[in-house]
C-alpha cells in the first residue's frame, strides 16, 4: 500500500480510524504542524534537540536528587558542544563510529548522548546491571572503536579491550573523564567542529531487545526515527499542559523509554528534569516531596507501589503519571485512580522497535472511559490487527496480532536479515508480537503476547538466552524457561529443567547456575523439575502448556 492511499483516508468516516477497504487503522491523533524530517534533508538528532533549547539559559535542566547539583539550559549546551569538540578532535570519533555507554542516569548522561549524536557518531546503551560477558557481547556486537562508562562500571569493559574513558574523574585508574574533556574542549578553544553532514537515514543509536523471538538483537534506529519521535513527544507535552511541570526520572536512559524522555526529548520544552541514579522507592517519596514533582513518566511495578504506599506522604505536587514497558493491570489503574484521584494516569504502549511510544491515552477523561486500555495510536501511526491463523487484517474489536508503520520504526536488527524478515515485512510494517484489538473509538487493549519475551519490571527477559545457559550445565538434559504472573514485578522467569538420570541437582543450584552469569534481572526465580519438554512437530518448545502446567500445580498446592 503507498503513502498516498494512506493519506486520502478519512478518518472520520470510519469508527476507530478503521479502514473497511485496506484494514488499516489510521490515527486519530494529528501533530499541530507537518512533521520537520518532511522538509529537512539534513537535520540530525542533537541540532533538532539543540536548536529548541530554550532562550533563558538560566533556566534549570536537570537536578540531580543525590546531590542537588542543578544543571542549567546554558551549561548543558555549552557542555554538549564541548565534549563534541573534544570527542572528535582528542578522541578522533568520526561519523558513523559507535560509542557504547555504560552508566546509571546521571547528568552527563544526555550530554554523552547528544554530543555523539552531533558528530554523526552513533550510541549503544547497556544496562550498567549485565554482566561482564553480556557487555563483551554487545561491544562486539555493536562493532564499538569507543566506550563511555561509569567508574564503577570500568572493569567490565576491561575484558573487552575497547579505548574506554570514564564519565566523572575517579581514583579507578587513570582513564581520562568525560568531565575533563568538557572542560579542557570548550568550543572556543578548539578548532572548530567541521559539519558531521548527517542525513535523517543515517544510522544514531543502536539499542538492544530480543524482540519477538531469539536472544539481544541491536535494534537500529536513525536520525529520522528519533527526530519523528521527539516530535511526538513534545506534541503530548503541549498537548497535556506539561510544558511547566517538573519531571522525575528514574526509568534508565539505557532503554528506550528513559533515552527518548530524559536523554533527548524533554529539553526542546525546557522541561526541569529531577535525576535519581538509582530507584529506591522511599528516595523516589523524598524527591516527589522535596522537589513537587508534578510528573512522572513510570512503569507498572511502581505505580503499584504507589497504590500500596502508606498514608502520610505529600503528594499533592503530582498532576501526571505515565505508564509504559509493561501492561498496567485494569485493577492497579482503578486503584490509583482511587487513591489519588488528581492525578491523571497515563498509560502508552510501545517497543524498542518502534523507538517508543506507538499509543497513548490522550486525555484523562479517555483513560477513565476506556479502562484496561494503553490508548489511541500516535499521530503518524497506522496498526493493523493481523488474524494469526489467516493473515487477514481485522476489524474494530477483533483479536489479532498488533503490526505498526510510522516513521518511528526501527530501521532493521543489525548484521540479522533473517530476523528482519521476520519483523518487518515488504510493506514496512512492524510484527509487534502482541496480541490485541482496537475498539470502535480507537482505543488499543493488549491481552495477550505471542512473542516469547518476558517482561520483569519492565525489563526484557529472553527465555532464550537463559535456555542456552541451562543447556551448558552438565547435568541438565532439556530446559525451557516461561513467565510466571506476578503481582509486584510483572513476570518472573521460572525454568522447567529435565535433569540427567540419578543426578542430585537442586532447584537452590539450577538459580545460582544461571544467577552467576546474568544480571540480576534475569535470575530465574523458580525451577520446576519434570520428565520432558513439550515440543511441536517442528521442534518449538510450547511454552503455553508449561505455563498452563505450571498454573494447575499451584492451584493444587494451595488446595
Ligand atoms: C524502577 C524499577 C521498576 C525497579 O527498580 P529496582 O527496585 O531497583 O529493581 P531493578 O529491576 O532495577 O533491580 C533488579 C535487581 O538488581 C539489583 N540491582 C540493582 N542495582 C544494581 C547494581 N547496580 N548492581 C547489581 N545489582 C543491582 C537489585 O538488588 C535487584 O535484585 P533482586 O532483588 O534479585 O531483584 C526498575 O526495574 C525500572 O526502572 N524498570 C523500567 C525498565 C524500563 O524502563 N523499561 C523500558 C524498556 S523500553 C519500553 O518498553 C518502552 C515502552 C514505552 C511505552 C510507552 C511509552 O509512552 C513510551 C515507551
Amino acid at each position: 500500500m503507498s503513502d498516498e492511499e494512506f493519506v486520502e483516508f478519512q478518518p472520520q468516516s470510519s469508527p476507530g480510524g478503521y479502514n473497511v477497504n485496506t484494514a488499516v487503522y489510521h490515527s486519530l491523533l494529528h501533530l499541530d504542524e507537518a512533521p520537520v524530517i518532511s522538509t529537512r534533508s539534513d537535520l540530525d538528532t542533537a541540532t533538532y534537540v539543540l536548536s529548541q533549547f530554550p532562550t533563558a539559559e538560566s533556566r534549570v535542566a536537570l537536578i540531580d536528587s543525590v546531590t542537588s547539583l542543578r544543571v542549567t539550559y546554558g551549561q548543558l549546551s555549552v557542555s554538549i558542544r564541548s565534549l563534541a569538540c573534544g570527542l572528535y578532535h582528542a578522541l578522533g570519533v568520526r561519523k558513523g563510529d559507535v560509542v557504547f555507554v555504560l552508566s546509571a542516569n546521571c547528568v552527563l548522561y544526555p550530554v554523552i548522548c547528544l554530543a555523539v549524536l552531533s558528530i554523526g557518531a552513533v550510541i549503544t546503551t547497556a544496562n550498567p546491571m549485565n554482566t561482564e560477558s553480556e557487555i563483551g557481547k554487545q561491544v562486539r556486537d555493536s562493532g564499538a572503536k569507543l566506550a563511555v562508562s561509569a567508574p564503577e562500571e570500568l572493569q567490565k569493559l576491561s575484558p573487552t579491550g575497547i579505548p574506554t574513558i570514564l564519565t566523572t574523574r575517579s581514583s579507578y585508574g587513570d582513564a581520562l573523564s568525560v568531565e575533563e574533556l568538557i572542560e579542557s574542549c570548550s568550543e572556543s578553544s578548539s578548532e572548530p567542529l567541521p559539519k558531521a553532514e548527517v542525513t535523517p537515514s543515517d544510522t544514531a543509536a543502536i539499542l538492544y531487545s530480543s524482540g519477538t523471538t531469539g536472544t539481544s538483537k541491536g535494534v537500529v534506529l536513525t536520525h529520522s526515527n528519533l527526530i519523528s519521535v521527539i516530535e511526538i513527544l513534545t506534541w503530548c507535552v503541549d498537548s497535556t499542559s506539561s510544558q511547566h511541570d517538573v519531571f522525575l526520572c528514574f526509568i534508565p536512559m539505557f532503554h528506550i523509554y528513559g533515552l527518548v524522555f530524559f536523554g533527548l526529548g524533554l529539553f526542546r520544552r525546557g522541561i526541569t528534569t529531577v535525576l535519581m541514579p538509582r530507584f529506591n522507592f522511599q528516595s523516589m517519596i523524598d524527591a516527589i516531596e522535596k522537589y513537587k514533582i508534578n510528573n512522572i513518566p513510570a512503569v507498572p511495578p511502581v505505580i503499584l507501589g504507589l497504590v500500596k504506599s502508606d498514608g502520610g506522604s505529600d503528594f499533592s505536587s503530582l498532576r501526571r503519571v505515565g505508564s509504559g514497558a509493561a501492561p498496567l493491570g485494569k485493577d492497579v489503574e482503578e486503584a490509583f485512580r482511587e487513591k489519588f484521584p488528581w492525578v491523571e494516569l497515563r498509560p502508552g504502549y510501545g517497543l524498542t522497535e518502534s523507538t517508543g511510544a506507538a499509543t497513548w491515552m490522550i486525555t484523562d477523561k479517555d483513560a477513565k472511559a476506556h479502562p484496561g486500555s494503553c490508548g489511541m495510536l500516535m499521530p503518524s501511526f497506522y496498526g493493523k490487527i493481523v488474524d494469526v491463523e489467516t493473515g487477514e487484517g481485522l476489524p474494530p474489536m477483533k483479536k489479532g496480532e498488533l503490526w505498526l508503520k510510522s516513521p518511528t520504526i526501527m530501521k532493521e536488527y543489525l548484521g540479522n536479515r533473517e530476523a528482519t524478515e521476520a519483523t518487518i515485512d515488504e510493506e514496512g510494517w512492524l510484527k509487534t508480537g502482541d496480541l490485541g484489538y482496537i475498539d470502535e473509538d480507537g482505543f488499543l487493549y493488549i491481552v495477550d503476547r505471542i512473542k516469547e519475551l518476558i517482561k520483569h519490571n519492565g525489563y526484557q527477559v529472553a527465555p532464550a538466552e537463559l535456555e542456552t545457559i541451562l543447556l551448558s550445565h552438565t547435568e541438565i538434559l532439556d530446559a525451557a524457561v516461561i513467565p510466571i504472573e506476578d503481582e509486584a514485578a510483572g513476570q518472573i522467569p521460572v525454568a522447567c529443567v529435565v535433569k540427567a538420570p540419578s543426578c542430585e541437582l537442586s532447584e537452590q543450584q539450577v538459580i545460582q547456575f544461571v544467577a552467576s552469569q546474568v544480571a540480576p534481572y534475569k535470575k530465574v526465580r523458580g525451577v520446576r523439575f519434570i520428565s520432558a519438554i513439550p515440543r511441536s512437530l517442528a521442534g518449538k518448545i510450547l511454552r503455553k502448556d508449561l505455563v498452563s502446567q505450571f498454573k494447575q500445580l499451584q492451584l493444587l498446592s494451595k488446595l
